[in-house]
């Protein structure tokens, strides 16, 4: 068992899903969020997906979806769905239930104070992610490329199996890692050229990254 593995968030093009998988990525990441620059439609999701090896766990990211986007979304072939909204515990819970998939909840993360709210979902969600918080009046809940205070995770006892994201890339996160314990690490920011428009050689770089740790 690899000491770190990473999810490669945003993927939304065949050569960059090819390289996250090359280079060893545990998991990739699909965003179905239409404010998103990499929003996808299920169509070119399922296109991606079926292209993917399935020990490589494929997740889908949402933010406050409803039922409908939900459906189309995880007859894909997801493996996990990432909840990135405001959805309260009891809706995390149903969403679980009704899909019967891995579940991922966001947490963002600007001061100690807001580490609390992970406690609120045990039992209803799988992992948590803990991710920078957005400024208010912010388009993207998330893939801004913001990190948080690593600090903050010191001496924290989670609730649930937990990833960190936010403004990771091949150059910290090492550091991150080493700070906060993490074992899983998400990057969408950190390996792209611009907003939505990946780059192999960042994947690479950063994947490398990873293994050597
Ligand atoms: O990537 C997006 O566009 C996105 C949109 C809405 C919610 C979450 C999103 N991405 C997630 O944000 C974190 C951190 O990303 P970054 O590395 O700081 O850019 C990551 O978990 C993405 O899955």
């Amino acid at each position: 068992m690899p000491r770190l593995t990473a999810k490669i968030c945003g993927l939304s093009t065949a050569d960059t899903l090819a390289a996250a998988i090359k280079g060893g990525a545990s998991h990739v990441g699909f965003v179905f969020f239409p404010k998103s620059p990499r929003n996808l439609h299920p169509e070119q999701a399922a296109a991606l997906i079926a292209g993917a090896p399935d020990p490589v766990m494929k997740v889908g990211v949402f933010v406050d979806p409803d039922d409908a986007l939900l459906d189309r979304a995880v007859a894909t072939g997801l493996d996990a769905i990432q909840l990135h909204g405001a959805e309260p515990p009891e809706r995390v819970a149903a969403i679980r239930a009704r899909h019967g998939l891995e579940l991922w909840k966001a947490v963002p993360v600007r001061t100690r104070a807001d580490l609390a709210a992970a406690a609120s979902y045990r039992g209803a969600a799988d992992r948590i992610l803990y991710d920078a918080k957005t400024p208010k009046g912010a388009d993207l809940p998330g893939g801004m490329g913001l990190r948080f205070d690593w600090k903050l995770l010191d001496g924290f006892r989670h609730p649930l199996p937990w990833a960190l994201s936010g403004g990771l890339d091949a150059g910290n996160v090492a550091e991150a890692a080493g700070i906060t314990g993490a074992r899983l690490v998400d990057v969408s920011s950190g390996v792209e050229n611009a907003p939505g428009v990946k780059d192999v050689d960042k994947i690479a770089a950063f994947l490398q990254s990873v293994a050597r740790i």
